[in-house]
This record gives structure tokens, C-alpha cells and sequence, in this order.
């Protein structure tokens, strides 16, 4: 082994119990947040950290594709709130008639009640076109970008923080009011905000619109459809 490399190895012994609590409880506890927002702004170390949790997420190549566009502005939200109103419509007459009025009972936004949004993008050219890792599976630069948000999201809910993201919006939309260039991808929207309170369940399940599935139904052992008993239910 190269001794120089060798000197940066660190101890990587479990956490102890109360750690690994904390992790399971953020883990375990992180919602989808579209209504409970506090209007207080969140404090500018706050979101130092969540955005730093984010930048050291996992990514192909050590690529790092992602930027944050951080939204305060009550105009820009406006007029993403506005986009979001059109793809709204626009998702509801694709649905099956019989869903449509349950999906329009459902809150699936907080643009405008969230004190900040997030706009998270990945350049998929940061380094050329390729780059190590991407050669087979080019998209691996969308799925670190969204190994990014998935950070942001955990730290946020140990600082108190509430994330909902809005996939509910066109591409031209988003990209003509936040002026992203053209090979910059938009991966997600971000609502982001003090929360006093948030759902033990997802809201979707609570709202009755969807059920967590059984995990023992989506393991399978060394080839798919085999089912796995071998994976305990208590860990
Ligand atoms: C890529 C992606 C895109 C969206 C979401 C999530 C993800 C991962 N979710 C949130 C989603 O509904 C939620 O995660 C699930 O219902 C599970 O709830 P919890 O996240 O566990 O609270 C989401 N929620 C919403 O109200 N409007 C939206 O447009 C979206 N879009």
C-alpha cells in the first residue's frame, strides 16, 4: 500500500449506542415537509452545515456535480409557486379520474410558506464528458446529485430543520426564473424551513394515498424474485 495513503487511514469502529440512535432516529424520523414551515429565517451557520452535509456526500469519480442555488427572494418563489400551480394541472389530468380529487386535497408543495427553497443541480460536465465511473452508467452523476439532497435532507431533520422536495414543476419553467444554462441539470426543488411538529408517517400514507411497503417483499437473495429469508426482521 502507498505509505503516504496509508498515514490518512483512521479508526472506523462502530458509534457508540447513543450515536447510532441519533443516526436511526434522523433516519427514521426525516419527512417530507409541505405545510408546517415556520416563517423564521434560518440561521446562516444552520445552513452553512446542511449545505456542507451535502457537499460531502458520495459521487461518481469524486465528480462533485451538484450547486445550490439558495432562494430567498419572495417574487422568484412567487413565480415557482406559479409553475408549480400549472404542472399541478397538468399531473391531474393525467391521473386516473376516480384519484383526482384526492390528489388535489393533498398539499404537495411549500414554495411560498418555507422561508428558503433549494434549487439542486448537477453540471454534467464538470469533469468532460465522461469521467471514472460514468463511462457504463452515464447517469451516475444525477444519482450522487441526489445523494447530496438525501444528506441535506438527514441533517436538517437533526437541526429541527423541515425539507419537502417539489418534483411537481416543468424543467423550462424552473430553468427560465433561476437562469440555469443548458448543461446544468435541475435534480431537485427544495423547501426548506424551521418545522415545531411534522408526521410520524409519511403524510402520503397518513392521507391514505400510498402504504410503506413490506421490506421483507423487496429483499431478495443473489438473484431477483428469490425470495430472502435469510434477512432477519429484527436487526
Ligand atoms: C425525487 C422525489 C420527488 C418528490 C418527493 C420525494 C422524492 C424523493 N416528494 C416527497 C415524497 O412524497 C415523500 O418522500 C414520500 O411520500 C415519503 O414520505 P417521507 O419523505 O418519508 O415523509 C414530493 N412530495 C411532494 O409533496 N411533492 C412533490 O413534488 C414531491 N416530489
Amino acid at each position: 500500500m502507498d505509505a503516504t495513503a496509508a498515514l490518512e487511514l483512521a479508526e472506523a469502529a462502530p458509534f457508540s449506542a447513543e450515536e447510532r440512535a441519533a443516526v436511526y432516529r434522523a433516519i427514521l424520523t426525516r419527512r417530507d415537509v409541505r405545510d408546517e414551515f415556520l416563517p423564521d429565517d434560518i440561521p446562516e451557520e444552520t445552513l452553512r452545515r446542511l449545505l456542507d452535509a451535502a457537499h460531502h456526500a458520495p459521487s461518481v469519480g469524486f465528480m462533485q456535480p451538484w450547486n445550490f442555488i439558495v432562494i430567498r427572494d419572495a417574487a422568484v418563489r412567487a413565480r415557482v409557486r406559479e409553475a408549480f400551480e400549472r404542472a399541478t394541472a397538468a399531473e391531474v389530468e393525467i391521473l386516473e379520474p376516480e384519484r383526482r380529487d384526492h390528489y388535489r386535497s393533498l398539499k404537495l408543495q411549500g414554495i411560498s410558506k418555507a422561508p428558503l427553497n433549494i434549487c439542486v443541480t448537477c453540471d454534467r460536465e464538470r469533469q468532460g464528458r465522461t469521467g471514472l465511473g460514468r463511462t457504463q452508467q452515464p447517469d451516475t452523476d444525477l444519482l450522487s446529485t441526489a445523494c447530496a439532497v438525501q444528506n441535506l435532507w438527514l441533517a436538517a431533520r437533526a437541526e429541527g430543520v423541515g425539507v419537502g422536495w417539489v418534483s411537481i414543476l416543468r424543467d423550462a419553467d424552473l430553468r427560465a426564473i433561476l437562469a440555469i444554462p443548458p448543461q446544468i441539470a435541475i435534480v431537485a426543488y427544495l423547501c426548506v424551513g424551521r418545522v415545531a411538529r411534522a408526521y410520524v408517517r409519511p403524510e402520503l400514507e397518513v392521507k391514505r394515498w400510498a402504504r410503506r411497503l413490506p421490506l421483507d417483499e423487496l429483499v431478495f437473495a443473489d438473484k431477483w424474485g428469490a425470495a430472502a429469508s435469510a434477512v432477519r426482521k429484527d436487526p
